[in-house]
């Protein structure tokens, strides 16, 4: 035998040697999915023999695998001669193989991308493909982790501390889409902006702990008044704003009312203090002459001064022409 050839046959065994130990899985079928070859990775996460699987049909040995779709993909190599791809996040896994990362003890499952190729005969013909089964199992992961911190560290970007409720950026950034959306469907909706009557005074009789706690309970009160599409921030400090969605000011003014009285008749308990606070609401439906969302608020605010200078414990809805001088 010439030596060219000798070599050839000691490349072909290490090939197959690699292929056989390599840390991806590799199985080739013929045009009947009948699995021809099946490497020691298949074996491994399958705890199938080669011996027992060749030229059994691949969906026969996994009916997990979801047989339309893959044999779809696996014909279209056969006709068309070029390669197709799945990805775990079109689908997390094709073999259900359990996952015995330590690192990414978390899943269950291997989570897998897949290649096919299209294996030429001498002839040129298709009749055999090669699956190539890839653990991505790590980069899944960590991608998925990467995805629920970020989600949580966007819901902090947005989240008042102090009252769990939207804080002031998240909020007017709510506001300004409610007044286009308004502005462009022309339905109505109100906003409510109200603050705590003589909150210094609370705070300087009861210390700030407590003045904190006033305002939790005041937020937690709002809470409960709020239907679920209504949308509530803190403004400032002591002071709230709430975006009544499809709501007229006559009806907004009930809402005011109810969390008004709700809140007269509450006594907050901090420590071994009773404290007992009124709110004022200021309420302005939307007008259909106003060109910025933050006349809407200059609105509430002339409203809620209204209620200030009136004796506070009390909610007024804007009129136009309402005196908004001295705040
Ligand atoms: N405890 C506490 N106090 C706050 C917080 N934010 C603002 N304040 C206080 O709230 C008080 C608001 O006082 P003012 O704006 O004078 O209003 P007010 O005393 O409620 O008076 P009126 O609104 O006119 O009824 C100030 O003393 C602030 O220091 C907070 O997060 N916690």
């Amino acid at each position: 035998m010439p030596s060219e050839t000798k070599l050839d046959i000691s490349e072909f065994h290490w090939m197959m040697d690699m292929l056989q130990t390599i840390d991806v899985g590799l199985v080739v079928l013929n045009n009947k999915h009948q699995v021809q070859i099946w490497n020691s990775f298949m074996e491994n996460h399958s705890g199938l023999d080669p011996a027992d699987v060749k030229g059994k049909v691949l969906f026969d040995l996994f009916p997990e695998v979801p047989r339309d779709w893959f044999c779809h993909k696996i014909d279209s190599v056969f006709q068309l001669h070029s390669r197709a791809f799945t990805t775990w996040e079109q689908r997390p896994y094709v073999f259900k193989f359990k996952n015995y990362r330590t690192i990414t003890g978390t899943a269950d499952f291997m989570y897998q991308n897949i290649t096919i190729i299209p294996l030429l005969s001498l002839n040129g013909a298709v009749d055999h493909v090669c699956i190539l089964v890839y653990d991505v199992t790590d980069a899944a992961t960590s991608k998925a982790q990467l995805e629920q911190a970020n989600q949580k560290l966007e819901i902090l970007s947005r989240t008042d501390r102090l009252t769990q409720l939207f804080n002031r950026g998240h909020w007017e950034e709510c506001l300004a889409k409610e007044f286009k959306r308004c502005q462009r469907s022309r339905l109505t909706s109100s906003l409510i902006m109200f603050d705590i009557d003589h909150f210094k005074k609370v705070n300087d009789t009861y210390g700030h702990q407590a003045g904190d706690e006033v305002i939790r309970v005041t937020s937690q009160a709002l809470q409960d008044t709020l239907r679920q599409t209504d949308i509530a921030g803190r403004y400032g400090g002591e002071e709230f704003g709430v975006i009544l969605v499809d709501t007229n000011a006559q009806d907004a003014y009930a809402f005011a009312e109810r969390l008004r009285e709700r809140i007269e008749a509450l006594t907050v308990k901090y420590e071994a203090l009773e404290i007992n606070y009124t709110i004022s609401i200021g309420i302005s439906e939307i007008a259909s002459d106003i060109s910025e969302y933050t006349l809407w608020l200059e609105h509430a605010d002339i409203a809620l001064y209204h209620c200030k200078r009136n004796g506070r414990n009390c909610s007024t809805v804007y009129q136009a022409g309402m005196d908004g001088e001295g705040h």
